[in-house]
C-alpha cells in the first residue's frame, strides 16, 4: 500500500527525517509511534505530497506519489492532527462538502453522508454547526469528513488528543470497524496503550528514523525486559541499591521520590526474591507492582529515554 524509502527531510538546519524506511501491507493498523517531536506528522505529509522533501521515494498504491497524483489521493483520507472544518456550516454540510471533493453525483453523496454520520454517531447533532460540539464530538467530525468517501488508506494523525476517555474509545473502536471493512489504516501517536490497543504492526520512531517494526509482540520480544517491579514508599540507602544491583537478572534500577522500579529478564522468582531481600533487610514498603514489558520498555531500551518524557 505504501512504501516509504531513504526519506530525508531538512527544515533548515534541522534534520526532521533521517532515512526512514516504512512498507505498509493492505489489511494493516500501522502505528508510528513516537515521543512529540520525533517526525511523524513530517513523514505523514511527505507521505501525502503536502510537502517537499530532501531525497527518498515514496509510493502508494505502487505508483508514484507527486503533489498532483489526484487519483491516489482519491483513494486516501486524512484525519488531520488539528481538527480542520468549516466554522460557518453544518456538521452535515461540512461532511458533504469534503465528500464533494470526491463524489459529484448527489444521490450517492447523500447516501455516503448518511452512513459516515451513522458511522460516528453524530445523527443527532447533524445541523449544529461545529462551534457547538464539545472536543470529543468535533473530533468524530473530524473523522466523518475524512472517512465519508470509503478510501481504502486511511491516514490519521493522532486523532485523540485532549479527548475525554469514553470518545477516546468510541474512536478507537471506530478505528478498528474501519479496518475490519477494508480500510488499511496509519494512525500515529504518543500515546503507547493505544497503539497497543488497536495497532497489528508498529514502527517505533525516533529523531527522524525508524528504530523498530514488528508487532507488540514482536518489539517485546526484541528487549530484555521480561518483567518491570515497581515498590511504593521504601526508603533505601547507596548500599541497598548496590546489594540489588547484584540480585539475579536484574539490569536496570531506578529509584526516586521513594519508588523504586526495577527491570528484571524474565525469569521465575523475581517478586520473591526482592521481597525477600526487604524483608531481610527490614525494609518497610508500601504498594508492590508487578507488570509485563510495555511499547515504553521497548522504547527505553533502544532509546536509553522514556517514551512518555
Ligand atoms: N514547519 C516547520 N519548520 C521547522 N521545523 C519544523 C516544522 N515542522 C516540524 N518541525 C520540526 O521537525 C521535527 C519533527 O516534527 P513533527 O511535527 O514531524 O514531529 P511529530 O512526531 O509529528 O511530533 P508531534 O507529535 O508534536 O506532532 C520537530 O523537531 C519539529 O520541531
Amino acid at each position: 500500500m505504501v512504501h516509504i524509502e531513504n526519506l530525508v527531510k531538512r527544515y533548515g538546519d534541522l534534520l526532521a527525517l533521517d532515512h526512514l524506511n516504512l512498507d505498509i501491507k493492505e489489511g494493516e493498523i500501522f502505528g508510528l509511534l513516537g515521543p512529540n517531536g520525533s517526525g511523524k506528522t513530517t513523514a505523514l505529509n511527505c507521505l501525502l505530497a503536502l510537502l517537499r522533501y530532501d531525497k527518498g521515494r515514496i509510493t502508494v498504491f505502487g505508483k508514484d506519489m507527486t503533489p498532483d497524483s489526484y487519483e491516489l489521493k482519491q483513494g486516501i483520507g486524512v484525519i488531520p492532527q488539528n481538527v480542520a472544518v468549516f466554522d460557518q456550516m453544518s456538521v452535515y454540510e461540512n461532511i458533504d462538502y469534503f465528500c464533494g471533493l470526491y463524489v459529484s453525483d448527489k444521490k450517492k453523496r447523500r447516501a455516503l453522508v448518511e452512513e459516515a454520520l451513522k458511522f460516528v454517531e453524530l445523527g443527532d447533532y447533524q445541523k449544529m454547526r461545529p462551534k457547538k460540539l464539545s472536543g470529543g464530538l468535533l473530533r468524530r467530525l473530524n473523522i466523518a469528513c475524512g472517512i465519508v468517501h470509503k478510501p481504502k488508506l486511511i491516514i490519521m494523525d493522532e486523532p485523540t488528543v485532549a479527548v475525554d476517555p469514553q470518545s477516546r474509545n468510541n474512536i478507537l473502536e471506530g478505528i478498528k470497524r474501519l479496518n475490519e471493512n477494508g480500510s488499511t489504516i496509519i494512525y500515529t501517536s504518543h500515546y503507547m496503550e493505544e497503539v497497543e490497543q488497536i495497532c497489528t504492526r508498529i514502527a517505533i520512531i525516533d529523531k527522524g528514523q525508524v528504530l523498530a517494526t514488528g508487532s507488540t509482540e514482536e518489539l517485546k520480544a526484541m528487549i530484555k525486559t521480561g518483567e518491570t517491579i515497581r515498590i511504593e514508599n521504601l526508603v533505601l540507602t547507596e548500599e541497598h541499591l548496590a546489594d540489588m544491583r547484584e540480585l539475579p537478572h536484574v539490569y536496570r534500577l531506578d529509584y526516586q521520590e521513594q519508588t523504586l522500579v526495577v527491570r528484571l529478564s524474565s525469569a521465575k522468582h523475581n517478586l520473591v526474591r526482592f521481597l525477600n531481600y526487604l524483608q531481610a533487610k527490614d525494609i518497610p514498603f508500601g504498594r508492590v507492582l508487578s507488570e509485563l514489558p510495555t511499547l515504553n520498555d521497548v522504547f527505553l531500551e533502544i532509546t536509553g529515554k522514556e517514551l512518555r518524557d
